[in-house]
């Protein structure tokens, strides 16, 4: 069943509407779900379908030819090839003339490493051929630096040939849920935080009963899909893997400093910077700066994994490796139960931000800032951490304060007015509260939410 992607597919199909040229850029993390789109957009239009390997430049140049071929007459078995890319495209554009098609070269890096003049070539065309013709074409990658730099960047031979582009990005957790109906609410949850709503893990999931058994099956045993996912995935993106993974590592334990991180991986602060900032456009890892704070001045800036089956896989299987290896699966899952609330208390902070830009009141509420927020109370000296503040840029009338807790017992007043004493810190004239809670809230939380007019929100209704 194909979930999502409504806003992608309707702009593909705009676009494919003009019956000109069109060009689109389509990148974004591995496993997110790009062939899947692309397939699903051009189920119903003739195509040709190219997906490039890392082989060398005859061998993607003579399977191109096949779908190329292919396409013009299905029954064609040959052996036959373009003697050269350039007569490849020339027969593309005569095909283009006539009709309208789609051409999508997926894993584009690949043929681009393969066959490094292959986008000036492709300039070329387009310039004197295609940009008069009705092709739709979509050039496809998984390689983020690569499809921002050398595809859209500015020094590439493309840079102004696309005419959209499309960023992938992980399922919210409605569109996971859809993945996941055999589990109930809460369970789902869990699993989508698990997955960082990549829709291949999430159909990995799709069949557990229970999140205990997603995990085993997945995680804690040596064929599970995930087993050695991150480690996979930083292969084939990054060299020197080893730094990376204790980068990711020392983050996971919770050194979130740049000082930290550098005592803990033993990496000098000014290579660890740049090590950071490959992790960061891999989207593994988050720099975050208080949201009153501006990211590129701040000197509270903290390093936080962002990716959900990243910040899984290294806070609980490295230390589980010797029980792995030995089939101990039931022994590896013990601990893991009782630390999985804390560790969805983060995800849990996200769902809520998300609700509340989901319930965003232009009229009541027009706040542009959200986020989390930490620092000093100067009246009591001590560090406060609020898990949601948003407030209006350009408006200084009001703000908005919010408390998420992932526990099993309801929230008590207590957390309410220790939320109201913590947003005095603040001098906004008008404050609006939220609560927001997986199991629910005290009577007496209820009343004086009443008194102060603060939201409750259960995880049931959001
Ligand atoms: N919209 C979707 N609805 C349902 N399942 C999806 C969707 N998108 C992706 N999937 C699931 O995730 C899997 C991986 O998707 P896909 O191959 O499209 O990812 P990709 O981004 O092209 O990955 P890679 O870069 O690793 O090649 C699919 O085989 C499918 O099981």
């Amino acid at each position: 069943m194909f979930v999502g992607r409504e806003h992608e597919l309707n702009s593909l199909n705009q676009h494919y509407e003009s019956n000109n040229y069109e060009c689109a850029i389509i990148y974004g993390r591995r496993r997110i779900g790009k062939t899947e789109l692309i397939s699903e957009f051009v189920k119903d239009k003739p195509t040709i379908f190219y997906t490039a390997t890392q082989e060398n430049e005859e061998a993607n140049l003579t399977r191109m030819s096949k779908a190329v071929l292919c396409f013009e007459n299905p029954n064609s078995l040959g052996n036959a090839s373009f003697s050269s890319f350039n007569d490849l495209l020339e027969e593309i554009g005569k095909i283009a003339q006539e009709k309208r098609i789609v051409w999508v070269i997926d894993e584009y890096p690949y043929l681009a490493e393969s066959y490094p003049g292959f986008s000036s070539l492709l300039q070329k065309f387009i310039d004197r051929n295609f940009l008069h013709s009705k092709l739709f074409l979509i050039l496809c990658g998984s390689s983020m630096s690569f499809m921002e730099k050398q595809v859209l960047g500015y020094q590439s031979p493309l840079y102004g040939r696309r005419t959209m582009q499309l960023k992938i990005e992980s399922f919210n957790f409605h569109e996971a849920q859809k993945m996941l109906p055999q589990v109930d609410k809460q369970a789902a949850f869990a699993l989508y935080a698990i997955s960082g709503g990549i829709p291949q893990y999430l159909s990995y999931f799709s069949r557990a009963k229970s999140v205990k058994e997603a995990i085993i099956d997945n995680f804690l045993m040596k064929d599970g899909r995930l087993f050695e996912e991150p480690n996979n995935l930083i292969k084939q993106e990054l060299r020197d893997p080893a730094n990376y993974n204790s980068i990711i590592a020392a983050i996971a334990q919770g050194h979130s400093r740049l000082n930290e991180i550098a005592t803990a991986t033993q990496i000098k602060a000014t290579s660890l910077r740049s090590f950071l900032s490959n992790l960061s456009e891999l989207e593994i890892i988050d720099r975050v700066v208080p949201v009153t704070e501006d990211p590129n001045k701040s000197k509270k800036s903290v390093y936080r994994i962002r990716d959900g089956m990243y910040r899984f896989w290294y806070r609980f299987v490295p230390s589980r490796l010797t029980l792995i290896e030995r089939g101990m699966v039931d022994v590896a899952w013990q601990g893991i139960e009782s630390k999985l609330s804390n560790f969805l208390g983060a995800d849990f902070k996200k769902l809520s931000q998300d609700y509340l830009w989901e319930h965003y009141n232009p009229e009541k509420t027009p706040f542009t800032k959200l986020g989390n927020w930490w620092g000093t109370d100067s009246r009591t000296r001590k560090q406060v951490e609020l898990d949601v503040l948003a407030f209006s840029t350009d408006d200084t009338s009001f703000a908005i304060f919010g408390e998420c807790k992932w526990l099993n017992e309801p929230i008590s007043k207590q957390i309410l007015e220790k939320l109201i004493f913590n947003s005095n810190i603040f001098n906004y004239p008008k404050k609006y509260y939220y609560l927001f809670s997986k199991t629910g809230f005290t009577d007496e939380c209820h009343k004086l939410a009443q008194e102060v007019g603060c939201q409750l929100i259960t995880f049931k209704e959001m």
